[in-house]
């Protein structure tokens, strides 16, 4: 995820322009909506206002003048709840909804033009949380936040403009109050900043981890590794406690001081206003107008201090829903028109993840032929799965090139570019949909009878038609009863649907039994006609017929040739295919 400034803090008005700017399309409606709030702020203002003349003409007995400012009160009450009902439109008449479905919109548009460099598990957790949380907390509670920081702040500083018009000095009294509000806050807002950032971080990462201990709970169980990744959920969660312990200590001292320094602001005011009236420099009528105004404040300040914190935490959400759509994107350079053949060329390509260290490839020379099949071999984290990824454009290279039939994958849009290609992998991943539509999923257009003619030649129609509902049958009723091997061959199945000329195949049988495995190599033969087929293995025996042999080690193609041409040279390739006879006489 890219990085968040935490140390630039926007001013009250800059959080609601991007709040504003959150809102997408639904911005102009909730622009007005805050204008409207506002304007019903001021219009309570000038409603208690109205206190001063009511008391003043009371004391003087003028009763008509007491009933003509009544109704300009009440005049001004109505017109402040009309603007905040209409102002509150934004919630209630779905504005605030229409606003975060298109901003998820945007979101997932984001994610689909991503790399997949971006989409790895721990940054998944993360995305999910800004889709899911940061959406909700920028959009949801935007009216209501402002209106109470409005009416915190807009009504008593209206109350204090217009109190002039009556008695000067009082006007001063009330506003007094802002000189101390206003630096206090400005001092602490960094600070709330800072503590609402971290608070966002840990909670991404906490969503990550969540999520990979919830997706891997079945193998954790299997494979005794339980300890070690709840280790690293509890480590999350003791972060997640140690931010909020810390925010919690570094805000509540300065949020009792503003709340104790308001406090002794407004007894300070009422005490300036009886010494003023004592010295008979202020009217006894227009004190008491003060004391109701300023007890009434007292709420309306004290529901602003909280308020802050929460605009500092919507403020986190929104630089980090601002990180992921400004993330980078692949970007399609020079667009070309589809290849229409598809020999695949990499020249001199160097890459590296964004958070390692070394070179993951480096000057990687390779050329492969039309419907030929091209086997990666070489230890464990040479580099094999990173150079077929780099054929789907997982991220694009630091320095070389990559094309097909002569194109520059970059110069290919990601749909053209992948519907090239077709992967197995060695994990499937099934969505919670029927059969029939986890096959489909590869051609959204096809019949029925193309799905079940896939699935007769990926060797699972038989088991799919003894399933009660058949290709109906949901994978979420099916609970974990499908074998790895079958779930494989629907796989397959998709993979043989969307008709790629080019097929990753990534070990798909290296965590089968060998029953599985003989059915599901049945299907990858029937995949794999006239096709050009780059094969991840590390079983050798696997790959022997392939037209090209690459051995790779520590990111580079240390030899490549036919198996007979490498086992004559009798170097690398020798070494790891006697290795692996070796290993097989010892079971
Ligand atoms: N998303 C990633 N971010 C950072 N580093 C990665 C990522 N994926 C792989 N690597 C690192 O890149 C190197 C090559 O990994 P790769 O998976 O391509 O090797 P491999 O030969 O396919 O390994 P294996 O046979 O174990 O699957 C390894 O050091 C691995 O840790």
């Amino acid at each position: 995820m890219s990085k968040v400034q935490t140390n630039k803090s926007s001013s009250f008005i800059g959080i609601l322009s991007n709040l504003i700017k959150a809102a997408g399309p639904m911005g102009g409606r909730l622009r007005m909506s805050l204008i409207l709030i506002l304007l019903s702020s001021v219009f309570q203002g000038a409603a208690y206002t109205c206190f001063y003349p009511i008391f003043m003409n009371l004391s003087k007995g003028q009763t008509e003048q007491v009933w003509f400012y009544i109704w300009i009160a009440l005049g001004f009450v109505v017109i402040s709840a009309i603007c905040r009902w209409v102002g509150q439109d934004y919630d209630y008449g779905g504005f605030s909804s229409k606003a975060q479905y298109e901003l998820r919109k945007r979101q997932g548009e984001k994610l689909r033009e991503m790399p997949l460099e971006f989409l790895s598990n721990k940054r998944s957790g993360k995305w999910s949380a800004v889709i899911s949380n940061n959406v909700d907390e920028v959009i949801s509670y935007t009216i209501t936040v402002s209106s109470l920081m409005m009416y915190g702040i807009i009504t008593p500083i209206s109350v204090g403009l217009m109190t002039f018009f009556f008695d000067w000095k009082i006007a001063i009294v009330i506003l007094i109050l802002f000189p101390v509000i206003i630096p206090l806050y400005r001092w602490r807002k960094p600070a709330y900043d800072r503590g609402m950032y971290y608070l966002n971080e840990v909670h991404s990462e906490l969503n990550a981890e969540s999520i990979e201990f919830i997706q891997g709970l079945p193998v954790l169980k299997a494979s005794n590794g339980i300890d070690r990744i709840v280790s690293r959920l509890n480590k999350s969660i003791d972060k997640v406690r140690e931010v909020q312990i810390f925010g919690h200590g570094k805000g509540s001292t300065p949020n009792l001081i503003i709340t104790s320094a308001l406090e002794v602001g407004m007894i300070v005011s009422l005490g300036l206003g009886i010494l003023f009236v004592l010295k008979a420099d202020s009217n006894m009528m227009v004190m008491t107008a003060l004391m109701i105004i300023v007890i009434r404040f007292s709420e309306l300040i004290s529901s602003f201090v909280p308020m802050t914190m929460i605009f500092s935490l919507m403020e986190a959400g929104y630089k980090q829903i601002t990180a992921m759509l400004t993330a980078p994107v692949l970007e399609v350079k020079d667009q070309q028109a589809k290849p229409t053949t598809y020999g695949i060329e990499f020249k001199e390509v160097d890459f590296y993840y964004e958070d390692a260290k070394d070179k993951t490839l480096s000057n990687i020379n390779l050329s492969i032929a039309p419907k030929s099949i091209v086997a990666l071999v070489g230890p464990s984290g040479s580099g094999k799965t990173t150079l077929a990824r780099m054929i789907m454009r997982y991220a694009d290279c630091q320095q070389g090139s990559i094309s097909i039939g002569g194109v520059d994958i970059t110069s290919l849009t990601q749909n053209d570019l992948l519907s090239m290609i077709s992967v197995v992998f060695q994990e499937v991943y099934l969505f919670d949909d029927t059969i029939g539509n986890n096959i489909r999923m590869a051609k959204p257009s096809a019949t029925q009878e193309e799905i079940i003619d896939a699935a007769k030649r990926a060797q699972c129609h038989d088991f799919i038609n003894q399933l009660p509902k058949g290709y109906d049958t949901p994978i979420g009723d099916m609970g974990n009863t499908l074998s790895g091997g079958e779930r494989q061959r629907i796989s397959i199945a998709r993979a043989l649907l969307k008709n790629a000329p080019i097929v990753i195949l990534d070990e798909p049988t290296s965590s089968l039994d060998s029953l599985s495995e003989l059915a599901v190599q049945q299907a990858i033969d029937e995949l794999v006609k006239e096709k050009i087929v780059i094969i991840i293995a590390h079983r050798l025996s696997t790959v022997r017929g392939a037209d090209k042999i690459c051995v790779l080690e520590q990111g580079c193609i240390v030899e490549e040739g036919t198996h007979e041409t490498l086992m004559h040279k009798q170097e690398k390739y020798c070494d790891l295919w006697e290795a692996e006879k070796q290993i097989e006489t010892l079971f």
